[in-house]
């Protein structure tokens, strides 16, 4: 089920303004990779060519490959919603459906699919899509309730089973704890380490200590100067990354003294 993705020269922009420029990365599958680098570098934007989410915005466009298990994501035939459904997407602030109870959320993409399946069926997907987010306990007698009804981790969780419920290839976290507490960010954390050995995983994480526990490997993204696009500095297995990085930017980054 999980897909390793490979980006082949990847300029990405904002009709005319290059906001990241000539990205080559392997993201591997079952896997933390996580995307580090100061504001403004291009790490969300990149994350959101992934699954072409970036095109949502009027002007937005790549040019270069992205390749997932060797099938190219911009190629014409490809269909957009098709690939945002297997390449899933969770955002910074936990974002459920608020009129809809804890199962509409999570069955909200099936939904979307237009896919018709018995009441069993979708019980056994809320329950699994629950279970596989580590929320199930918590949420099992209430999920007839809204989900806006829950605390922000656990609406986090209910957005990673809304995810996971469509079963994708991959999942792309833009600074999913960002507006957690540290007690839901350590659950998200934890969970981010199990789901890996189903799924692959991109984090994008202002949090240093979070990309070190989290992941297997980092990505340091840079500007090259104002105004300049975002580009791809070093990539390496996280250990190496935050002990012995071979680019002065990366340790500068690392161990706080800008972005
Ligand atoms: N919708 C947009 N329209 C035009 N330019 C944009 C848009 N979104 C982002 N940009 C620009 O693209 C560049 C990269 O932004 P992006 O948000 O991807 O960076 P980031 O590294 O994720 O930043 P942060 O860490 O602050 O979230 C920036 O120059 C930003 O101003």
């Amino acid at each position: 089920m999980a897909k390793s993705i490979d980006v082949t020269d990847l300029n990405i922009y904002y009709s005319d303004f290059l906001a990241v420029q000539d990205v080559n990365i392997t993201i591997p599958a079952r896997a933390v990779t996580a995307f580090i680098g100061p504001s403004g570098c291009g790490k969300s934007t990149f994350l959101r060519s992934l699954n072409r989410m970036h095109e949502v915005i009027r002007g937005a466009h790549v040019e270069g490959k992205v390749l997932v298990d060797g099938e190219d994501l911009y190629a014409p035939e490809m269909d957009p919603v098709n690939v945002r459904r297997k390449i899933g997407m969770v955002f910074q602030r936990p974002n459920p459906f608020p009129t809809m109870s804890i199962s509409e959320n999570v069955l909200a993409g099936q939904r979307l699919n237009s896919k018709r399946m018995k009441k069993s069926e979708a019980d056994d997907i809320v329950e699994q899509s629950l279970r596989s987010a580590g929320l199930w306990a918590e949420v099992k007698d209430r999920l007839d309730r809204p989900g806006s009804g829950l605390s922000g981790g656990q609406q986090q969780r209910l957005c990673i089973a809304r995810a996971i419920a469509v079963e994708p290839e991959v999942l792309l976290m833009d600074e999913p704890c960002s507006a957690l507490d540290p007690i839901s960010t350590s659950v998200i954390e934890d969970l981010i380490h199990e789901l890996k050995t189903d799924y692959t995983i991109v984090i994008v994480t202002h949090n240093m200590q979070q990309a070190a526990r989290v992941s297997d490997q980092t990505a340091f993204f840079n500007l090259a100067g104002v105004g300049q696009p975002g580009r791809l500095v070093e990539l390496g297995p996280t250990e190496k990354m935050f002990a012995n990085p071979d680019d002065p930017a990366t340790e500068a980054y690392i161990q706080g003294r800008f972005g």
